[in-house]
């Protein structure tokens, strides 16, 4: 009957009729078989024509192209998803550099915006203050029971958009069908979360058609009180789960992460996963430019979870390549929304201290640069336009090859634009964003800027954790992840500007970081899987193709 394989993660009893056409796991639409159509009850409940996946295809690219906005197409493919999602993982991983700018950032982030007023169906499980002590049972409400990642928000900072409340939940979505496109997690093993504790946000407080609580947020012990509640009950119901923290706002996400690393499975995106990515581009550019890491010194727009965690990733790393850790950290500066981060400041947040360095205050970022003759500046302040066009010339002034991220998001927050970039350094800027940005063309030649989103990490280092049941993730892993991904890069993606490599490999890259990560993970004896003779071949045999199978 059934696959063996795909039976370990299909719920016990098969439906047949209108409820298999309307299981979204299992459906195939006009592709159903005539044999599955008499043996499964289908018969005269779908056109009589069988479709191949190919034909099936074809009339969702046509669909898809007569959308006229990117929030439509997203509307679209999402629909899609809850009614086929076999072909929706489809479409997505045969035309992964099209349609991630629109399940995943910037279109995501609009998403996230409108999603009261675009909200069609539910996806994922919403826990709220609210049902504070049944977030064990709420959990048992989901039907697959083998549930190996789950990816939460708190909805407190969606991309740089701000608090958008349980509007948030698009990102946990967003995130997941990256796990399963760019990684091959199968989908029945992911669970998007989002946690309700109220929005500070007051159009959304207002909007009588938000669905969230409407009151502040909640802090202090009561907040923490629901996440060990939430906690509890993933353990209870899904004992080996990998728990990303996604979007979370800064009082808690530092928190949560040091509370959390080393008593379960969990990791914080925008803190490790981000680090990982931003390192891994400027490995690339070592290699391109052969220099070594520890000449950089690097000053970054914003000092939050996103800024803080590269800067103490790339601090490992130059210790790993001998540099004491206060050395280190002394190529590492940060401006944050009051100015430079120095010694002399009162009362900053705990993650800015080991950056607050001797030396006088500033409170222009230009004069930051000026004086402080930067080899890199990495943008994760959340607002757009703070690289200007006197801050790149400067930047292209001090050094031959600046190099310059623009990582926040969506696009509409980024720093500066791709072509800003080239434009003002006369085409001699390294350049990344977190969104991704059309190719330029300037003084007679094509740009292609890399997309540095940790994207290009959380996918494989969740693969990886999954495969071996790690029973943590580490630091060495996000290491070792940035490591691999910039060994990915090729000369023609150097020689075009992108010091990624393209998206259309990212199911081979997140193969090859998972393959490290698990290495890691036997090195470090976190895995509870016996070790396979042939560890890449175990990986690669794991990962999901959306392909139908034949249910009769
Ligand atoms: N490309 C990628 O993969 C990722 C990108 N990001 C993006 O990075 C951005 C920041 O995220 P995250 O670090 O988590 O957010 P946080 O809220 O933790 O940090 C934001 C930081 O920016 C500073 N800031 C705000 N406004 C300004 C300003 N005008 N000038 C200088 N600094 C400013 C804040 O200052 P203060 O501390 O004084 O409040 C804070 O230090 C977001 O846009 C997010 O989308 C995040 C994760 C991944
Ligand atoms: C990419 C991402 O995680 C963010 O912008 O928050
Ligand atoms: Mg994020």
């Amino acid at each position: 009957m059934i696959d063996n394989k795909y039976l370990e993660v299909l719920p016990f009893s098969f439906p047949t009729g209108v409820q298999l056409v309307n299981d979204p796991f299992l459906n195939k639409g006009t592709a159903f078989t005539k044999e599955e159509r008499i043996a499964l009850g289908l018969r005269g409940l779908l056109p009589p024509r069988i479709n191949t996946m190919e034909e099936q295809v074809e009339r969702v690219m046509g669909n898809y192209y007569s959308k006229t906005s990117d929030l439509e197409k997203y509307i679209f493919l999402i629909a899609l998803l809850d009614r086929n999602q076999t072909l929706f993982y489809r479409v997505l991983a045969d035309n992964l550099e099209e349609m991630l700018p629109i399940i995943y950032t910037p279109t995501v982030g609009e998403a996230c915006r409108e999603y009261v007023h675009i909200f069609r169906r539910p996806r994922g499980i919403f826990v709220s203050a609210n049902n504070k002590g049944h977030f064990s049972e709420i959990l048992r409400n989901w039907p697959n029971r083998n549930v190996k990642v789950i990816v939460i928000t708190d909805g407190e900072r969606i991309l740089g958009l701000g608090d958008l409340g349980v509007a948030g939940m698009g990102i946990p979505v967003g995130k997941l069908s990256l796990y399963i496109a760019c990684a091959g997690i199968h989908p029945s093993l992911c669970l998007p979360v989002t946690i309700d504790v109220g929005t500070n946000n007051c159009e959304l407080q207002t909007d009588p058609l938000y669905f969230g609580m409407q009151h502040q947020r909640i802090r202090g012990d009561e907040y923490d009180s629901l996440i060990e509640e939430f906690i509890m009950a993933v353990r209870d119901n899904f004992p080996s789960a990998l728990i990303q923290f996604e979007d979370f706002g800064n009082v808690n996400a530092f928190r949560l992460l040091q509370k959390y690393k080393d008593r379960i499975c969990m990791f914080n995106d925008d803190i490790q996963g981000t680090a990982s990515v931003a390192l891994a581009g400027l490995y690339a550019v070592m290699r391109m430019n052969s220099t070594e890491l520890t000449d950089q010194k690097i000053l970054f727009l914003g000092a939050g979870e996103a800024g803080t965690g590269i800067g103490d990733l790339i601090v490992s790393a130059m210790q790993a390549e001998g540099l004491s850790q206060e050395d280190a950290r002394r190529k590492c500066w940060f401006y944050d929304s009051k100015g430079l981060v120095v010694k002399d400041r009162e009362h900053l947040a705990e993650h800015k201290l080991p950056y607050a360095h001797e030396h006088k205050y500033i409170c222009d970022f230009e004069e930051a640069v000026k004086e402080l003759r930067p080899t890199a500046i990495i943008g994760v302040s959340g607002t757009a336009g703070g690289f200007t066009r006197s801050i790149i010339s400067e930047m292209a002034k001090i050094n031959e090859k600046p190099i310059i991220f623009a990582l926040s998001n969506p696009t509409s927050n980024a720093e500066c634009t791709a072509k800003e970039a080239y434009l003002w350094s006369e085409g001699r800027a390294v350049f990344a964003s977190g969104s991704p940005f059309e190719p330029v063309h300037l003084f007679g030649k094509t740009f292609y800027p890399g997309q540095g989103n940790n994207a290009y990490i959380f996918p494989g280092v969740g693969l990886g954790v999954v495969t071996t049941k790690s029973r943590h993730v580490t630091e060495e892993m996000f290491l070792e992840a940035a490591r691999t991904l910039a060994s990915q890069v090729s000369e023609d993606d150097f020689s075009c500007g992108n010091i990624y490599p393209p998206l259309r490999n990212i199911r081979d890259v997140s193969a090859r970081i998972a393959l490290r990560v698990a290495e890691i993970a036997y090195d470090q004896g976190l895995a509870e899987v016996l070790r396979p003779d042939d560890l890449d071949d175990f990986i690669r045999s794991r990962m999901y193709e959306p392909v139908y199978k034949n249910y009769v």
